[in-house]
């Protein structure tokens, strides 16, 4: 439990703690991400030989954003009906099983940022200052099992007063976006309730998370021009950038 518990207000709402995705909203790896994964799923396509259309950005949006590695894999490749094997997460990266193409998927993520690095978005971290410096609650709230590799690597590891990630959702066994639960412990830990929280995502999965879990206010982050399916998904307000966001702050 955080000993922050001023509120900061969106619009009319009063909110006492602010989730944050990671990816592609405080650090600019959501394209990373993707570039890996088209890799990937390009290369295992060109590997079946039979002339399947090669991953798209819709499909990256629609069937891999923001969810959990394998469920990535799980739901990309039920979309064009193709089924392997599920394997087991100690499968090396050739094996050609869900888990397999999730390790593949993984050394491909990681070579990238070893090579590229990271860079953080200067609006959401300079709105997280502002939050801190008001004594509101700040959360991480992301699927990816590299959080901590990826925040260190943008120096923002202490920015956070909680943090769920891909590796609490394997500890707790929780669902991962597009159900609402790595959102609702982040709440939790934060000793504060879910309809007092405000969500802040660029993934439709992420977006659908905050929605069903009851948040207060549902942002969502369109880097990529995709505001009305962040609107259906159910985003209260969408902004280019964290920067655009009218927060006004108040004692609790
Ligand atoms: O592979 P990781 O680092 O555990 O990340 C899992 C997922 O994390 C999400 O934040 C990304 O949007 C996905 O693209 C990614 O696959």
């Amino acid at each position: 439990m955080t000993a922050r518990s001023a509120v900061a207000h969106i619009g009319d709402v009063a909110c006492s703690g602010f989730l944050f995705d990671m990816d592609g909203v405080v650090t600019a790896t959501a394209r990373v991400h993707e570039r890996a994964w088209t890799r990937l799923f390009d290369g295992f396509l060109e590997e079946r030989g039979r002339g399947e259309a090669p991953f798209s950005a819709d499909d990256y949006l629609e069937y891999v954003d923001g969810r959990p590695r394998v469920d990535g894999v799980t739901s990309f490749l039920a979309s064009r009906s193709i089924e392997i094997p599920h394997g087991t997460p100690s499968d090396p990266p050739t094996a050609h099983t869900v888990c397999g193409l999730a390790a593949r998927k993984d050394e491909m993520f990681l070579h990238e940022l070893d090579e590229h690095g990271v860079e953080a978005f200067p609006g959401t971290v300079a709105l997280i200052r502002r939050l801190r410096a008001a004594h509101v609650a700040v959360a991480l709230v992301t699927a990816s099992r590299n959080a901590v590799r990826v925040l260190d690597a943008a120096g923002l590891t202490d920015l956070f007063d909680a943090r769920v990630d891909g590796l609490d959702v394997d500890r707790l066994s929780l669902a991962g976006k597009p159900e609402p639960e790595t959102y609702l412990e982040a709440a939790r830990r934060l000793g504060l309730d879910a309809g007092t929280c405000v969500v802040l995502e660029d993934a439709l999965a992420g977006v659908e998370a905050g929605r069903r879990g009851g948040f207060a206010v549902v942002v969502g982050v369109d880097r990529t021009h995709h505001a009305d399916a962040l609107r259906e998904a159910g985003a209260d307000v969408v902004v280019p950038d964290l920067s655009d966001l009218e927060v006004r702050f108040a004692a609790a």
